[in-house]
């Protein structure tokens, strides 16, 4: 079944990671890593809000098809309430993250301070219908749900 394939690889990936997710051993942590992308400084903007995303450009426009396809999935889903961080302007956010995440590309999408995946991993989980119910955990109702009441018995 796709659905459970889906949340097992998602759950296998954060457990991969580690709660809290990437590594944070001192001295080990990537010279690039200033300020901006320190991993405390990180901690707390992905804790910050519940849906975080980092994203090459912003969502009115990015500049990569990979983070649009973050932002379109987060639209679908009538998601607009969210954090979305440039990493285009700071070279030390765009290192910081992955070594954070220990995931090697932008975007990134956090959920409750939790790293979830890059665009793949995203439309999986819309695909699948995990995200919906990641985002229902958050509180926020998907507005595919609206859509879906004329052929959906649910
Ligand atoms: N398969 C990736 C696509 C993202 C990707 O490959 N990003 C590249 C090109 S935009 C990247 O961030 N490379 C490192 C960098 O540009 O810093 C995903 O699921 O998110
Ligand atoms: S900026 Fe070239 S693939 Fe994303």
């Amino acid at each position: 079944m796709s659905a459970s394939l889906g949340r097992a690889a998602a759950a296998l990936l954060r457990w991969g990671r580690g709660v809290g997710g990437g590594l944070r051993v001192p001295g080990v942590r990537a010279a690039s890593s200033g300020e901006s992308g320190s991993a405390e400084h990180l901690d707390t903007l992905v804790k910050k809000d519940k849906v975080v995303v980092f994203l090459k450009g912003t969502p009115e426009q990015p500049q990569c098809g990979f983070s649009n396809a973050v932002v379109q999935i987060l639209r679908l889903h009538g998601v607009r309430d969210y954090a979305a961080y440039n990493v285009l302007d700071d070279p030390q956010l765009r290192q910081g993250i992955k070594d954070y995440s220990n995931w090697p590309t932008i975007p990134q999408v956090y959920l409750n301070g939790e790293f979830v995946g890059g665009c793949d991993i995203l439309l999986q989980m819309h695909q699948n219908g995990d995200l919906v119910e990641e985002l229902k955990k958050l509180g926020i109702r998907s507005a595919l749900l609206d859509e879906k009441t004329d052929q959906d018995s649910k």
